[in-house]
């Protein structure tokens, strides 16, 4: 087990944003939370990582647990003068080694010199990305990675993410309104709507009522077909 939430609620003065929400991430799960907006889904993540203390419930992290997390927004002051070498060593002991690692493994070796604030939304992500694997994380925790990419940087985000899980085998907690293009790495998917309405494969987890009530029957199916097992072999240029 690398975090268990247990009986999570939190209360504003807006309403009960998490009502009794228990979720365990262990070792190499790789996780992803749907729900619509105002869910509580970023409330969450921030309880699991310990920036926000519930208000009742309880948040227990493996001994000496390591989190890089990504979140959804990065304030950067305009005005103020940041690289990106040095956004990445901010505060931060790396190797030299580890560090050249990470950066061609995110595809940012070009983007060392440039500021932070002239970054393109994709290049941003990549950025945050290693300096969220620079701590060289048990457990990487992203919200909403691609929220402002467009298709195809989404898709090129995902297809990183996944390489990245599967040459580090460290687990990824992740909130996503994207399923249906992390539906093929996902390997658990927890429908959140201020509580657990459902969780389970990706696969099985689109055919739940609840999460057909909360998505739509069209959004489910879509998802539904996404996915499917290969049993032949390609020819004739045929890609589906
Ligand atoms: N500090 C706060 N005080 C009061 N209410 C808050 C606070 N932070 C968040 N909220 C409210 O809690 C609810 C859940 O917010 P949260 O950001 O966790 O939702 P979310 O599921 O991540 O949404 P989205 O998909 O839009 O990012 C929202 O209604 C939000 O307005």
């Amino acid at each position: 087990m690398l975090i268990e939430g247990q009986n999570i609620t939190v209360k504003k003065e807006t309403g009960l944003i998490l009502d009794n929400v228990s979720l365990q991430i262990d070792e190499k799960d790789f996780l992803t939370i749907v729900g619509p907006n105002g869910a509580g889904k970023t409330m969450l993540l921030k309880c699991l990582v310990g920036v926000l203390t519930p208000g009742s419930g309880r948040v227990t992290h493996k001994p000496g647990l390591t989190i890089g997390y990504m979140p959804q927004n990065l304030l950067i002051d305009p005005v103020l003068p940041l690289s990106v070498r040095r956004f990445l060593s901010l505060n931060l002991a790396i190797e030299a080694d580890f560090l050249t690692e990470i950066i061609d493994e995110t595809n940012i070796p070009h983007l060392l010199d440039r500021q932070m604030h002239n970054l393109s939304s994709g290049e941003i992500q990549r950025v945050m990305l290693a300096r969220a694997l620079a701590r060289d994380p048990d457990l990487l925790i992203l919200d909403e990675p691609a929220q402002n990419l467009d298709i195809s940087g989404q898709l090129e985000f995902y297809k990183l993410l996944e390489k990245i899980y599967h040459n580090r085998q460290k687990a990824i907690l992740m909130v996503s309104h994207d399923l249906h293009l992390v539906m093929a790495s996902t390997k658990k998917v927890v429908c959140l709507y201020h509580h657990v309405c459902c969780s389970g494969a990706p696969q099985a987890i689109t055919r739940d009522p609840e999460f057909i009530s909360i998505f739509g029957d069209d959004l489910s199916k879509m998802m539904a077909v996404y996915p499917h097992e290969h049993d032949h072999d390609h020819f004739n240029g045929d890609s589906h």
